[in-house]
């Protein structure tokens, strides 16, 4: 079957679905221009969606990969991560060829940004699925006068079946910002990253890919302009404070997240920034 894109209701919101290369499937909202689904041809999701999320644009969708811009997490006055992730988008590029499917949805400022965050933007997201991996790109473009920082991620919830199980590799040798030890900054001695406690970490300026060793939910994950790597999992008594989580959510969820967060992103007038995750089924 060709690649081809629909336009469906999920949980009841406005969503596409791609129908990509040999049975690959992605499915993202206008609601945040949030991917709240990947599946790869051997019929696994590698998303992590929370089944308690909320849909209704109240709160971010709990899973997936929510967009944060142009703040991430509490670094800034804004609303935490920004205000874009529970935004109607719009749809403006669909487009299909034999071994891809691709859309980009936009959002730009208005009224109600320009009250939190005096700027003015333009957001794209893209998301090109093919056979068995995912690339989610932001761009930001400087559509007024004077110039801009920001800072934000692509946060993904990556699907695995039992954290304590999964691994990262790639990240040796990295200094980071440890939330969960007041914001100390240490530096990565393990070749792998295990979770076995909430962890909450910035790394800086990671230049190596990272391998999510999960059984047969491993990914590759690469990024491109994005120079920080966010590593996130609530662990037990975090997640029980989440309500749009179940109980037993953080064990079935690892972020790893495309970031800038350490330098803003400094864009002048009229000029264009952008960032990519790229998720690889190995
Ligand atoms: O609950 P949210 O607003 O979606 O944030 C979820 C998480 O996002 C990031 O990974 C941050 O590093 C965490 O500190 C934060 O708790």
């Amino acid at each position: 079957m060709t690649p081809s894109i629909e336009a469906i209701e999920f949980h009841g919101i406005a969503a596409l679905r791609l129908n990509g290369p040999k049975g690959s499937v992605a499915i993202i909202s206008k609601l945040g221009a949030q991917v709240l689904s990947w599946k790869t041809p051997d019929g696994r999701e590698r998303l992590f969606l929370s089944e308690r999320a909320v849909f209704d644009g109240s709160v971010a969708i709990r899973g997936g990969i929510p967009v944060c811009f142009p703040q991430f997490a509490n670094t800034g006055d804004l609303p935490k991560h920004g205000f874009v992730r529970n935004r109607e988008w719009t749809v403006n590029a669909e487009r299909c060829g034999d071994d891809y499917a691709l859309v980009t949805l936009e959002l730009a400022d208005d009224e109600a940004t320009r009250a939190l965050w005096p700027h003015s933007f333009l957001a794209e997201l893209t998301l090109m699925l093919e056979a068995d991996r995912i690339d989610i790109e932001l761009s930001i473009t400087n559509t007024g006068g004077a110039p801009f920082a920001f800072t934000g991620a692509l946060h993904s919830y990556l699907r695995v079946t039992q954290v304590e199980d999964a691994a990262i590799e790639g990240l040796y040798g990295y200094d980071y910002r440890d939330a969960v030890n007041g914001d100390a900054e240490r530096r990565e001695t393990g070749t792998e990253l295990v979770v076995e406690s909430e962890v909450d970490r910035v790394y800086f300026d990671v230049k190596r890919p990272q391998l999510l060793k999960a059984g047969n939910l491993s990914l590759g994950i690469q990024s491109q302009g994005f120079p920080d790597v966010v590593v996130w999992n609530p662990w037990v008594e975090r997640c029980a404070e989440l309500k749009d989580m179940p109980v037993d959510g953080w064990r079935h969820m690892l972020c790893v997240e495309a970031a800038a967060v350490r330098e803003p992103v400094q864009l002048p007038a009229g000029e264009e920034w952008y960032g990519r995750q790229t998720l690889v089924a190995v």
